[in-house]
């Protein structure tokens, strides 16, 4: 008689285990006539398979022309591809989620505790530090937006755009510098990737905190802190899949503060500018502000913690994304319709500039009597979307109904950005093709607006949107207007991974200082 070791007997069984898990939610699962991967019928490793390749849109596009409105990703999430229906479920009050916590495919913990869920990966340093992004739950979300919301409004924004133009013309410095270097030449190849980055991130300082983080002035990465939010988004896409092992392990209180993750860097570089703006004289009425006033005068709906927190938020979510969009502007612009885009932008632009309607530094009031400028910005909305993945609610106990189908409790509907601000069914059929044109119909803008899918859509839309908005129009404007850009790579190098936020690679491009117009 052969006894297998107990080793081997717990394999065999941990594999029937897994087998017939399998089988149950490729056949027996509620969703198992919905269209999709064969493999994300029963494992989440296929969307792990999309992370380490970096492309979720590509594949999600093409999954949902071929297979229409619903495609199952997971063994409980369903992508919806409808534009109608995708609305509804982002506008509906459903839960945040993004997936069940699985191990391999088995689900590890229970899917409704809100630190197991994919948007509390966004607590950071660890499931304490609850912000407006990582709350799943829509009432609070609903709670902290009301308090926070004065600080994001165009109307504050506005008033920084003094320190923000300080900052473009620091930008503007230091490309000319790079120009001039190391002998005094017409033009250099400049990583536009890394001084837009350093930008963005300072505006947020300035923005938030009353001071810039110093990257232009330094004219480097500080403490590495660009170069760690990459690592920190790359780190958040896998365990956004996995919460329960991130809460458990890097993200656990217990070993968060010890500062070896990236979750604990952004965390400092905040606690940092927190501190240093508390001894700062020249304080404005920047978004901290108006968070401590808002809390000043309703002590008992906001927390003080939550001023951190959406501060944090901020850094977090508001640097690399501004920055891709900026430059995948820049890029489409340049590198669409043989040069013809280009010409077209720089004929309005500099029409205006001789007309005395641009100043040296652009206003955002001037980018807006722009309308071509504006039509590329939106068009670059349209097709880049910085936010790579999708959004993600949890259907409620009583099931919900959508594009003509029930969903029970527990499933798990998706929105990709990239699906909806692509469907042919809203933007014609060149809708894979940047097209500025589209956008200069008003009656067409008023039809496909509510669409455009960049800032999401409903209670968790981006509230930083302004502001990302503002610093796009002044700076697109600003270097079309004052260098000739050229790519590094026949048909433009601006390359990017998916990974949660489709941020830029390195984007090399040949620059040279245009002549003065007008
Ligand atoms: C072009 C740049 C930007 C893009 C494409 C973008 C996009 C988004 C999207 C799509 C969401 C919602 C994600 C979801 O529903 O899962 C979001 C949330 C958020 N964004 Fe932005 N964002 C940008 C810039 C900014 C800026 C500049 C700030 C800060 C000033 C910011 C702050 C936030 C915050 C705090 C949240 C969380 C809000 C919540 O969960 O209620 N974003 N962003």
């Amino acid at each position: 008689m052969v006894f297998s070791s107990p080793i081997s007997l717990f394999a065999e069984w941990t594999l029937l285990f897994l087998l017939l898990l399998s089988l149950k939610r490729r056949y027996l699962s509620s969703l198992r006539d919905i269209p999709g991967p064969f493999f994300a019928s029963f494992t989440g490793l296929w969307q792990i398979f999309r992370i380490i390749k970096g492309d979720e849109h590509v594949a999600m596009i093409k999954l949902h022309r071929e297979h229409g409105p619903f495609v199952r990703v997971s063994e409980k999430e369903v992508s919806v591809g409808d534009p109608d229906a995708a609305r509804e479920v982002l506008q509906a009050h459903l839960r945040k989620v993004s997936s069940t916590v699985f191990f391999l495919v088995y689900p590890l913990t229970p899917e409704r505790e809100a630190h197991t869920e994919f948007y509390s990966v966004f607590s950071l340093p660890d499931y304490n530090y609850v912000n407006q992004m990582s709350e799943c739950d829509p009432k609070e979300v609903i709670r902290r937006s009301r308090n926070v919301n004065a600080g994001y409004a165009l109307s504050n924004v506005i008033r920084s755009e003094p320190e923000v133009d300080a900052l473009v013309q620091l930008l503007e410095q230091r490309l000319d510098e790079c120009i001039s270097q190391p002998q005094k030449q017409a033009s250099a190849v400049v990583d536009l990737n890394h001084w837009i980055t350093y930008f963005t991130f300072d505006v947020l300082g300035e923005v938030t905190f009353s001071k810039p983080f110093g990257f232009l002035a330094a004219g480097r990465d500080i403490r590495d802190t660009v170069a760690n939010s990459r690592y920190l988004v790359a780190y958040l896409a896998f365990v956004g899949r996995y919460p329960a092992l991130h809460h458990a392990t890097l993200g656990n209180p217990l070993l968060s503060r010890l500062g070896i993750q990236p979750t604990s860097h952004i965390y400092d570089t905040v606690e940092a500018a927190m501190a240093d703006r508390s001894h700062n004289p020249h304080v404005r009425r920047d978004m901290m502000a108006q968070w401590e006033g808002v809390r000043e005068a309703h002590p008992d709906r906001m927390e003080e913690g939550e001023i951190g927190n959406a501060a944090l938020a901020n850094v977090g979510a508001g640097g690399d994304t501004t920055s891709a969009t900026i430059q995948a502007c820049l890029h489409y612009v340049i590198n669409t319709g043989n040069g013809g885009l280009l010409r077209r932008l720089r004929e309005e632009m500099d029409g205006a500039q001789s007309r005395g309607e641009l100043s040296e530094t652009i206003s955002f009031a001037e980018t807006q009597r722009l309308p071509f400028l504006q039509a590329c910005i939106k068009e670059t909305y349209r097709c880049h979307p910085a936010f790579g993945t999708a959004y993600s609610r949890m259907v409620p106990p009583e099931g919900f109904t959508v594009g003509g189908r029930t969903f029970t409790s527990g499933t798990v509907l998706s929105v990709n950005s990239w699906v909806i601000n692509t469907s042919r069914s809203v933007f014609g059929a060149d809708a894979d093709t940047f097209n500025p044109d589209r956008w200069l119909d008003p009656e067409e803008v008023k039809r496909m607006a509510p669409y455009l899918m960049h800032w999401g859509t409903g209670y968790n839309q981006c509230p930083g949107r302004n502001l990302a908005n503002l610093e796009t129009c002044k700076v697109v404007a600003q270097l079309v207007r004052d260098y000739d850009i050229e790519p590094t790579q026949p048909g433009g190098s601006f390359t990017f991974k998916n990974r949660l936020l489709c941020l830029a690679d390195p984007h090399f491009c040949r620059l040279k200082r245009r002549g003065k117009v007008g």
